[in-house]
């Protein structure tokens, strides 16, 4: 079966972006900063609003779209903190520093930001919910239960 569906594109970075999530979680579980950045997240989705204007995209869908990452980054990142914090699973020894995840996550927003361009019609067909369901369980194959989970709750408002 064919890795290359119509959302491979848009799946692929999701994950990545939760794979960064991971990253971000240390680095606040060593400097004690919460999960929560308001005005980080507000500096994103006003990036995100603006390229979506730019590039002819609704923006107040890639904001509902770009909202849903968000939250499934903060559930990856609250979820590992709190197995750290309660010793289920051993801390990470070293943690990337800030500056650069957010520059890693800037990367990838703009990658997903073209996708949803480039899958508007397919977002919109009613086979939209079970093809992408289809592909992010291929995706969640390889990843563990918390970041599979996560990757269902990102891609909420994909389909339109
Ligand atoms: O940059 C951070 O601090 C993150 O945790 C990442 C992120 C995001 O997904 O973009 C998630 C939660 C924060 O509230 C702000 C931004």
């Amino acid at each position: 079966e064919s890795e290359n569906t119509d959302f491979g594109p848009l799946v692929r970075p999701a994950a990545e972006r939760l794979a960064v999530a991971d990253q971000v979680a240390a680095a606040k579980y060593e400097s004690g900063d919460p999960v929560e950045a308001p005005a980080r997240e507000r500096e994103v989705l006003a990036e995100v609003s603006e390229h979506a204007e730019r590039a002819g995209l609704d923006p107040a869908v890639a904001t509902e779209v770009f909202r849903d990452r968000i939250e499934a980054n903060k559930l990856v990142q609250r979820c590992l903190i709190s197995r750290w914090e309660s010793g289920t699973t051993a801390p990470p020894r070293g943690h990337p520093d800030m500056d650069d995840v957010r520059d890693r996550t800037d990367e990838i927003n703009q990658g997903l930001l073209d996708t949803l361009l480039g899958t508007k019609s397919v977002r919109h067909d009613p086979g939209c919910r079970a093809e992408l369901t289809r592909t992010s369980i291929r995706a969640a194959s390889r990843l563990d239960a918390l970041h599979a989970r996560a990757l269902g709750r990102g891609l909420h408002s994909v389909c339109r």
